[in-house]
């Protein structure tokens, strides 16, 4: 069953030698892959060719060749794995726009997303950032043990209200857990190693639901019947208002700004009515569903990694606890805001080193070759999927010396009071044209709820809980998206009616 075919006589990137049919399935951790890429990527070097079953792998394990092949020949690396599309297809998602294959249907989406989530667009969202920060701090004040419940809250709540103007409950919002079941299945299945086992063995998706393993068809199922919920019911909100008329969320005449009304609004009037203006008009609702999937568990992954590092390395915390208490007051005078952003150079550099020691999205998503391609002498196919593993990148000891050690002081010469371009850590937001386009808006989610439990919380490992700076033998979710699962101590700093009060005299 090896796939023939014609290589122009070049080797294939070097890899392990595939097992006939199961290509490399053997000695991969499924839920973990990036571990076993970057084993590979110390033996075979920057660029390792693998197979699973029969789909071509190509695995980059640098920054240089990720820039080579991902940015300076994007117009050839774009795309996303053909495979993936029949996945999304069957979950019914497949007008994802992180997913969308590199087509005029994508480029409309990004157009759709750029406008909002710019570097100039972002500061505007500072307001609704702030707010949920501040429930995120109360919600923690009040239920600390289901922390991450909270940064999923936090995370998910922005995005809608940037998105939508929706605004959530500050806790156990039912919308707010339709979201996270959904993304919960995205993160587990759509994933390019689950692509090629279904592309193999096509009688997985026709498993009945009670067969025993048969989750995936499960998992499809139940989102199948979210996903329109999901999709419908905040743009729907979005219209409602704009015709200013109430609904369950909201009341007549309260509409702000949002991502999906600003795109309405510049739907050319001439094309409203016709054919042109529903093509949009779809594309705004398509885009702005994607938006949630792609903000929501990558922010809410980071709060987690930030808080592991907080809880293992108790100085740091200590540092940067007394940058917080230099600007606001050891007694708590007032909560941080976004002015101070400037003078907290060492939070600037925890936030990079949250981003850089764990990345969220370790294999970053999935690129794919739309044309064979030829690098340093190696054969690279046409339909490859090509993965950037992030992981490997953060691990590059040449650059970062010790690389399983959190330390912000690696990023002090370099780091901007605020993320701007391209800088040391950029990888972990993806390459080419397909970068993250949330970055920035990230980036200040990321300052305000750090920040924030900074000035509030001191954090701690719970006693027993004996893991080393380094983090091995922490448990880690399993997907697209990963963050460790770990139990944690929140200590208040200051008292809860002075921290509400300033909360109050401060939104
Ligand atoms: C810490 C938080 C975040 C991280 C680590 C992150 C990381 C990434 C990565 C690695 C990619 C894949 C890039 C590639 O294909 O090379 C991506 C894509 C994307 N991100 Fe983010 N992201 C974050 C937050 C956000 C936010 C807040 C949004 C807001 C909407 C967002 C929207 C998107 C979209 C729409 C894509 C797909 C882009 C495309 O395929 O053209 N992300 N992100």
């Amino acid at each position: 069953l090896q796939k023939k075919r014609d290589t122009k006589g070049l080797p294939l990137p070097p890899g392990p030698p595939p097992l006939p049919f199961v290509g490399n399935v053997i000695g991969v951790d499924p839920d973990h892959p990036w571990l076993a890429y970057s084993r590979w990527g110390a033996e075979y070097g920057e660029l390792v060719y693998t197979r699973l079953f029969s789909q071509d792998i190509i695995i980059i394990n640098s920054e240089r060749v990720a820039h080579d092949l991902l940015d300076r020949r994007s117009h050839n690396y774009s795309t996303r794995p053909p495979g993936l599309m029949h996945v999304l297809d069957f979950f019914g998602v497949e007008f994802s726009s992180i997913f969308l294959p590199y087509s005029d249907r994508w480029r409309l989406h990004r157009r759709i997303f750029h406008q909002a989530f710019r570097l100039e667009a972002a500061p505007s969202f500072r307001p609704i950032q702030m707010r949920n920060a501040h429930n995120l701090i109360s919600n923690l004040l009040e239920y600390p043990e289901v922390y991450g419940t909270h940064f999923h809250t936090f995370s998910t709540s922005v995005i809608m209200s940037i998105t939508y103007d929706y605004s959530t409950a500050a806790l156990d919002d039912p919308f707010i857990a339709l979201v996270e079941r959904s993304l919960e299945i995205s993160v587990r299945e759509l994933r390019p190693e689950v692509a090629a086992v279904v592309g193999e063995f096509p009688i997985l998706e026709k498993l009945p639901s009670w067969f025993p393993g048969a989750s995936f068809v499960r998992g499809a199922i139940l989102q199948r019947s979210l996903v329109p919920l999901i999709v419908q019911t905040p743009f729907e909100h979005v219209k409602k208002n704009m015709a200013n008329e109430a609904d369950d969320f909201q009341a007549a005449g309260t509409a702000a700004p949002s991502m999906v009304s600003d795109a309405l609004n510049r739907i050319p009037d001439k094309a409203k009515d016709e054919e042109e203006g529903a093509m949009l008009e779809k594309a705004i609702k398509e885009a702005s569903a994607s938006g949630y999937a792609a903000a929501s568990e990558t922010t809410t992954s980071t709060l987690y990694v930030f808080l592991l590092a907080m809880v293992l390395y108790p100085d740091v915390q200590a540092r940067a606890q007394a940058e917080v208490d230099s600007v606001i007051g050891e007694t708590l005078e007032r909560l941080p805001d976004w002015d101070d952003r400037a003078s907290m150079p060492y939070i600037n550099a925890v936030i990079q080193e949250t981003l850089r020691w764990f990345p969220v999205v370790p294999l970053g998503i999935a690129h794919a070759t739309s044309n064979d391609d030829v690098y340093e002498g190696y054969y690279i196919p046409k339909g490859a999927t090509v993965m950037a593993n992030t992981w490997s990148m953060a691990r590059n000891a040449e650059k970062y010396p010790n690389p399983t050690r959190f330390i912000p002081e690696r990023h002090m010469s370099k780091v901007a009071s605020e993320a701007n371009g391209r800088d040391d850590i950029s990888f972990a937001f993806g390459f080419g044209r397909r970068v993250c386009v949330g970055r920035y808006v990230a980036d200040a989610s990321l300052f305000a709820a750090i920040v924030n439990i900074l000035a509030v919380f001191r954090v701690e490992r719970v006693p027993g809980w004996n893991i080393g700076p380094d983090a091995e033998g922490v448990k880690w979710s399993a997907g697209v998206t990963t963050h460790p699962v770990f139990p944690c101590t929140f200590i208040p700093r200051h008292a809860k009616e002075k921290v509400s009060q300033l909360m109050k005299a401060q939104s």
